[in-house]
């Protein structure tokens, strides 16, 4: 029967683990993106430095010449080679006096933001002093100066393009290596876990001992090994338990001498069956038992003989009700009951006939008895078709097959007494 209990939403190992995966890769590509940002920014000033400087070496001696000549063309294209591109922002050359021979500058985008500022504000000014050298040993002068100025915002535009690529290709890094690990640790631990827990799931409770016990090939050896050896311990050890409780309950309910059910499993089994004939509304019949004058052949024969006496009345009658929705049992002493489910009142006279026949055959010599000379038994018969709303019906039921033993007793033993 399905439990009516609410089934907890069962969230994924997997997924959990690939969150949680995700979640510290996504972290780690942060800060290494970060640092990885911070490195290359470092690498670019450096580059742009070393440019601007061999720039500046390249066009010194020709910014010397025009200085030295007061050469205002030779100047312009200096300046102009200079000014070629969109890195520099402005250029000067001016002669020994101050006075400026050629000039270049364009607006640089004051809207460059604040990291670009922070990190090229300071490597963007330059200043050389030109000097003029005659040869032939005669000594060197100075001829005027050259002032450049860098770009901002054409920096700004190269670090940013620069940093998007280093950053997103630390962050695709970091993913991989992420996914790679979600991929890993499912093969290994994950998967192997998942096994196990699909094993307890697929556990019949009823029979933990016979779990279906995962080969957990590699890890036999490891923590996930013993974790399924120490389940497979403590579910036999379980096993074990719920086995001896079975026999005890079982040696509980079966009767000492004959073997058959005791009175206490017939007190469990008739509100049972009782309840089941309400709800299948099938008649139940139920029928009392009592060897006939029992004492007498204890005096007679000895107690000894007696139990056997008992012995084989109550493996006759019980190879007589065969049907697994029956019972037969020693109800106390001399005396037995059976219980006939879906058994009206012509079949349990039929199976009462039965009984006293099987008692018959056993031709038990009993010679103190005052009407056979073989042991026989009296017979009490009650049937009932219980009704729904009577639950405890069972005890009435009781009360008449006993009084009809009473009866069969009373009119002379050896017989079956039964309703109306
Ligand atoms: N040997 C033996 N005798 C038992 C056992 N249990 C009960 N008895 C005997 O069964 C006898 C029952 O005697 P009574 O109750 O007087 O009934 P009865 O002699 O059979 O007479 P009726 O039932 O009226 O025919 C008693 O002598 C009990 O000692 C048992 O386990 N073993």
């Amino acid at each position: 029967m399905k439990s009516a209990l609410p089934v907890p939403r069962r969230r994924s190992l997997n997924g959990k683990q690939a969150i949680l995966t995700l979640l510290i890769a996504g972290l780690l590509s942060l800060v290494a993106g970060s640092i990885e940002l911070a490195r290359d920014a470092a690498t670019m000033r450096d580059e742009v430095k070393n440019q601007t400087d061999h720039l500046l070496a390249l066009i010194d001696g020709t910014a010397a010449e025009a200085a030295f000549q007061l050469n205002p063309d030779l100047a312009r294209q200096v300046a102009d080679s200079l000014f070629d591109g969109d890195r520099v922002a402005q250029v000067a050359l001016r002669d020994d006096f101050g006075r400026t021979m050629a000039s270049r500058e364009r607006d640089d985008d004051a809207s460059t933001n604040w990291l670009v500022t922070l990190l090229f504000d300071d490597i963007l000014h330059y200043r050389r002093t030109l000097v003029y050298e005659p040869g032939q040993g005669a000594p060197t002068t100075q001829v005027g100066e050259i002032e450049l100025t860098l770009a901002l915002d054409s920096l700004g535009r190269d670090f940013m393009s620069r940093g998007l690529l280093v950053f997103s290709l630390s962050v695709i890094k970091a993913l991989a290596i992420a996914a790679l690990m979600v991929v890993v640790f499912h093969a290994f631990i994950t998967r192997p876990l998942l096994r196990v827990h699909a094993a307890i799931v697929d556990t019949d409770p009823r029979r933990p001992g016979e779990w279906p016990k995962p080969r957990l090939g590699r890890h036999a050896d490891d923590e996930l090994g013993h974790l399924v050896v120490s389940l497979d311990r403590l579910l036999k050890a379980f096993q074990n338990g719920l086995d001896q409780r079975d026999q005890l309950h079982q040696i509980s309910t079966l009767d000492g001498l004959t073997g058959i059910a005791n009175r206490r499993r017939f007190d469990g089994f008739l509100p049972d069956a009782w309840q089941h004939s309400r709800r299948s509304r099938q008649p139940l019949s139920l029928i009392f038992i009592d060897i006939d004058n029992f004492k007498e052949f204890n005096d007679r024969y000895g107690h000894v003989l007696g139990d056997d006496t008992l012995r084989a009345v109550a493996s006759a009658l019980s190879n007589t009700v065969t049907r697994a929705t029956d019972l037969v049992a020693r109800y106390g002493g001399e005396e037995f009951v059976c219980v006939l489910a879906d058994t009206d009142m012509a079949g349990a006279r039929a199976v009462a006939d039965r009984l006293r026949e099987a008692i018959l055959e056993l031709a038990i010599p009993h010679a103190g008895s005052p009407h056979a000379e073989f042991v026989t038994a009296s017979f009490g018969v009650a049937s009932a078709y219980p009704a729904e709303e009577d639950e405890f019906g069972f005890d009435a039921l009781l009360e008449r097959a006993d009084a009809k033993l009473y009866r069969a007793k009373h009119h002379g033993r050896d017989r079956i007494v039964w309703e109306p």
